[in-house]
C-alpha cells in the first residue's frame, strides 16, 4: 500500500517506511513569531517568474500541480536566505476538509484553510532529482490563503479542475504567472526544514510568507471536489491533505522583517 492521509497510511504511519520522519529537521513547524530571530542579512525574495513556462497541471493522487519547464532560467528564485539560483519546478497546495483546517505551517498554532508551495531546485544540482537529496537542494516557498475575498488569480487555476478531477489526470496549461499568486508583501520567516511528504527528504530551506491571500469559500469548496482516487474507483474527496507540525528539535527561525 503506498502513502496517503487515511488513517491506515497517513503521517502517524509514514516513519514504517520512511524512518526520516523522525529525523533532526521535518517539515512542517509550527511557527511562534515570538520566538523567531530577526536577521537584518536576510534579503528580500527575487522572484522572477516566466508565465511561458507553465507546462501542465496534473493531479497525482495527493494533491494537484502546477508543473513548469525548468531547462534554462526562465523562472526563478534568488536572495532570500538561500545563495545561488532556484528553478521553479512546480507548485501545488494542501487543504482541510473545512475551513478550520488545511495549512501545514500553523502560526502559532493557527491552522489557515490551505497553504500554497512553490516548489524551487538549486541549480548547482543537474536536476530537481539530485537536488532533493541534498541538504541545500530545495527551497519552497509557503504561502497561506484565509478565507475572503474570490481570489480570480486563482481561479485560473481552479477552472482547470473538472478535467483533472481524478489521481492521474493531467492537461495543459500555459500562460500562467504564479507570481499572481503571492502577497503583496513578501516579509517571511525561514528554517531548514524537509520534503513535507514522502519521501521527507531534508533538503529544503523553507520560506513561510507572513501574509496570506484570499480564497473565498466558493473557491475552498472546488478544492474539495477533486479526488484522491482514480477513475473507477471507489470516489474519495480529496481533502485533508496536509501533515501536521513536526517537532522542531533545536532549530532557529528565522524572520525577515521587525
Ligand atoms: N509539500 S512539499 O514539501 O512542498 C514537497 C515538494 C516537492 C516534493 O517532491 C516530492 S517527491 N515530494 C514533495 C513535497
Ligand atoms: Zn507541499
Amino acid at each position: 500500500m503506498s502513502w496517503g492521509y487515511a488513517a491506515n497510511n497517513g503521517p502517524d504511519k509514514w516513519a514504517d517506511n520512511f524512518p526520516i520522519a523522525n529525523g533532526p529537521r521535518q517539515s512542517p513547524i509550527d511557527i511562534v513569531p515570538g520566538e523567531a530571530s530577526y536577521d537584518a542579512g536576510l534579503k528580500a525574495l527575487n522572484l522572477k517568474y516566466d508565465p511561458s513556462t507553465c507546462l501542465d497541471i496534473l493531479n497525482n493522487g495527493h494533491s494537484f500541480q502546477v508543473t513548469f519547464v525548468d531547462d534554462n532560467d526562465s523562472s526563478t528564485l534568488t536572495d532570500g536566505p538561500i545563495s545561488g539560483i532556484y528553478r521553479l519546478k512546480q507548485f501545488h497546495f494542501h487543504w482541510g476538509a473545512s475551513d478550520d483546517k488545511g495549512s501545514e505551517h500553523t502560526v502559532a498554532g493557527t491552522k489557515y484553510p490551505a497553504e500554497l508551495h512553490l516548489v524551487h531546485w538549486n541549480t548547482k544540482y543537474a536536476s530537481f532529482g539530485e537536488a532533493a537529496s541534498q541538504p541545500d537542494g530545495l527551497a519552497v516557498v509557503g504561502v497561506f490563503l484565509q478565507i475572503g475575498a474570490e481570489n480570480a488569480n486563482l481561479q485560473k487555476v481552479l477552472d482547470a479542475f473538472d478535467v483533472i478531477k481524478a489521481k492521474g489526470k493531467q492537461t495543459s496549461f500555459a500562460d500562467f504567472d504564479p507570481a499572481t499568486l503571492l502577497p503583496g508583501c513578501l516579509d517571511y520567516w525561514t528554517y531548514d526544514g524537509s520534503l513535507t511528504t514522502p519521501p521527507l527528504l531534508e533538503s529544503v530551506t523553507w520560506i513561510v510568507c507572513k501574509e496570506p491571500v484570499s480564497v473565498s469559500a466558493e473557491q475552498m469548496a472546488k478544492f474539495r471536489s477533486l479526488l484522491f482516487s482514480a477513475e473507477g474507483e471507489a470516489e474519495c474527496c480529496m481533502v485533508d491533505n496536509y501533515r501536521p507540525p513536526q517537532p522542531l528539535k533545536g532549530r532557529a527561525v528565522r524572520a525577515s522583517f521587525k
